[in-house]
């Protein structure tokens, strides 16, 4: 075989394969994925020179065959593309490839694991596991000679003739003892499932195709079924519930994006810490770690962002920093907001039916991004205890272009599964300002504070249900800090003035020591619960029907219950209930006043020396007080015990 050339290749550190190879170390695999690209470059490279007429002729299926032989230690990757001459060998490889290779490593030998994609490192990273490279290749040009390159590890190369009769390039690497899993099976269909699935040429593994081509994050969206993006998702995500929706990303100015997020159901043991979208670059796969790249409340998102624009050879603060990257982020929050907006209009029933899930992803995107609450802040719904039924607020939505204003009045209220009406901040102030302007009341646990919100609804009033950790840990101060005049109250905190007959206050219930019926109460529960720290408070609760409201109710005021839920939070502990509390005795109610009447008609003498009757009176006043506490869950087994034993005393004395 004539030998053409026998030379060095033009670079400036002799040493450089060892270089290769130590400190690349990491991340070996690639070399495959780096091959794979050259080959799909290799074969729309002769396409495009069909189409500009440039080639004769049928350029045939285009394809992609691995060969493996374990017993040399070989793997090959063949392409049917352009192929090389002898001049171009030369110059892409001996000269380009090998000096972009030194000017890669001089620059990255020491951060090798922070770059995101180690990507750009092209031909020469099979040196990370050769121990000789060889190229077989025919050009496409017209009359050109095929040529046969090969290179032990050493600067050293040979290019000689070759025999080689087909059009393209095949690229063998005897593999270096220590890396002789590069000639298996089952490891390249690893690899090539996970790098080159995608890429638009068939890859054959000893005649059989095992990527899948089709990436549908590159089709037109008109061109794709629901079907379609769910087929997708359940082949990234196999076993995994339905996403609720998804956002085709699609952009070439000012940076060529694309790809499909998906909005996952949020499961509670979702770490939402770790991003799950996978990163592409023209269909190559880089990372399913593009947390630099995805604003941070976007993680729990899935699917496929896919750009040739993200720098994938710097380190992972450099990409944090860089333009592009932030704008990418910018534009990904834009579009995300956009298809919530645009579900919110079209669609709210699904919007509130997907709520559950996608609201604590808003809430948190809210609090972390400026541009993105602003982008949805009226997106932002709430439970209510409120019937919508017959009314249709006006919703007003930014609209696409992002400056006007247009309305987008959902044409029903939609309730969720449970027939739940969902309302918006805006509509619930706007709903409920003559009756209390700027306050919102609202239920953290509809379980344990059925009771109270009874009660406001009984009077008419609407109670928001803002019952997921993040609101009431992070939202609601952040709301507050947003709206300076806008105040929360729960509804366990204070009886609203709207909800108290303060008129019955003064009635003089006792005219030999001339006291009124409140100055009564609270002396009588006082010393019934013997407690300094439960602040009892005498109060006629309003309503048609006295038996409505409960006869005692346990109240945690505002600013308190938030400062030690803020210091469990911070201790990582779960909040006790507070020692201090206030205890809303209902005058209204009958049980109260008989209780009132039992303790003042007290007859007979105890041993005690105090009226049975009104011994009596006081145990149901520990009575009435245990049942405002159970309400509220707050009973420890002590309590439980005691109120247990009281409940069978009272029965007894009840039927004596
Ligand atoms: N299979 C192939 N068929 C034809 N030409 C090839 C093939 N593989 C490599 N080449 C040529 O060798 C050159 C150098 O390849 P290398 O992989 O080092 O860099 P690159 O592909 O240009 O860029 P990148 O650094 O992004 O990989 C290519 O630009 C191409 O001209």
């Amino acid at each position: 075989m004539t030998v053409l050339e026998q030379g060095k290749i033009t670079i400036h550190s002799e040493n450089i394969f060892p270089i290769i190879k130590k400190s690349l170390y990491t991340n070996h695999e690639i070399f495959l994925r780096e091959l794979i690209s050259n080959a799909v470059d290799a074969i729309s490279k002769l396409k495009m020179a069909s189409l500009s007429g440039e080639l004769n002729g049928d350029i045939g299926e285009p394809e992609i065959n691995i060969h493996l032989d374990q017993g040399k230690k070989q793997i090959s990757v063949s392409d049917n593309g352009i192929g090389m001459t002898a001049e171009e060998i030369k110059k892409y490889i001996n000269q380009v490839a090998f000096s972009s290779a030194e000017d890669f490593i001089k620059k990255y030998q020491n951060q090798e694991n922070q770059l995101i994609g180690h990507f750009g490192l092209g031909f020469y990273s099979c040196f990370m596991v050769a121990e000789k490279v060889e190229i077989d290749t025919l050009s496409y040009k017209e009359g050109s000679q095929a040529v046969h390159w090969s290179c032990d590890g050493s600067p050293e190369f040979q290019l000689e003739e070759s025999d080689r009769k087909t059009r393209g390039t095949t690229i063998t690497v005897t593999l270096l003892d220590e890396e002789k899993e590069y000639a298996e099976q089952q490891r390249i269909r690893q690899l090539v499932k996970t790098y080159c699935d995608f890429m638009p040429v068939p890859i054959k593994l000893d005649g059989e195709t095992i990527n899948r081509q089709r990436a549908i994050w590159k089709e037109s969206p008109q061109d794709l079924t629901d079907e379609d993006y769910l087929e997708f998702y359940r082949y990234l995500y196999p076993y995994q519930e339905e996403p609720l929706l998804w956002v085709h990303l699609n952009t070439d100015y000012p940076f060529l994006l694309s790809g499909i997020l998906y909005f996952p159901k949020l499961k509670p043991d979702v770490d939402v810490s770790r991003g799950h979208i996978k990163l592409f670059c023209n269909q190559v796969f880089v990372s399913d770690n593009c947390e630099e790249i995805i604003p941070e409340f976007l993680l729990p998102l899935r699917g496929v962002i896919d750009s040739p624009d993200i720098p994938l050879n710097v380190s992972r603060s450099a990409l944090t920093a860089n333009r592009t990257v932030r704008q990418i982020a910018n534009y990904i929050a834009k579009k995300i907001g956009d298809r919530l907006k645009s579900l919110y209009e079209d669609n709210p029933k699904k919007y509130i039916q997907s709520w559950e899930d996608l609201g604590t992803f808003v809430k948190y995107g809210a609090l972390r991004d400026e541009k993105f609450k602003k982008q949805v802040e009226d997106l932002i719904i709430f439970r209510t205890t409120a019937d919508l039924g017959d009314n249709t607020p006006q919703v007003e939505v930014q609209s696409e272009s992002g400056d006007a204003w247009q309305d987008a009045t959902p044409t029903t209220n939609a309730t969720d599964d449970n027939g739940y009406y969902y309302t918006t901040l805006k509509d619930y102030l706007e709903r409920n300002k003559e009756k209390h302007e700027n306050r919102v009341f609202y239920c953290t646990d509809p379980s344990t504070q059925s009771t109270y919100v009874d009660l406001y609804k009984k009077q008419g009033m609407e109670v928001l249900f803002m019952d997921s950790f993040i609101d009431n840990n992070y939202f609601i101060p952040f709301l507050e800090q947003e709206y300076s005049n806008l105040q929360f109250t729960r509804v366990d905190a204070e009886l609203d003035d709207t909800l108290v007959d303060n008129d019955q206050s003064g009635e003089i219930v006792d005219p030999q020591t001339n006291k009124t019926r409140n100055e009564v109460v609270k002396e009588l529960f006082e010393s019934a619960i013997d407690n300094s720290k439960v602040n009892v408070k005498p109060q006629a609760i309003k309503g048609d029907d006295p038996n409505n409201a409960p006869p005692a109710m346990v109240l945690l005021p505002e600013a308190m219950r938030r400062m030690q839920e803020m210091t469990a939070l911070i201790q990582q502990q779960s909040m006790q209930f507070p020692e201090e509390h206030v205890l809303v005795v209902n005058t209204a109610h009958p049980l109260i006043q008989n209780i009132v009447k039992l303790n003042q008609g007290g007859i007979i003498q105890s041993s005690t020396g105090e009226s049975s009757s009104s011994e009596l009176a006081k145990m149901m006043c520990r009575h009435v007080y245990d049942l405002a506490l159970m309400a509220q869950k707050a009973f420890d087994a002590e309590g439980m015990q005691q109120f247990i034993e009281r409940s069978n005393q009272v029965l007894t004395r009840l039927t004596k």
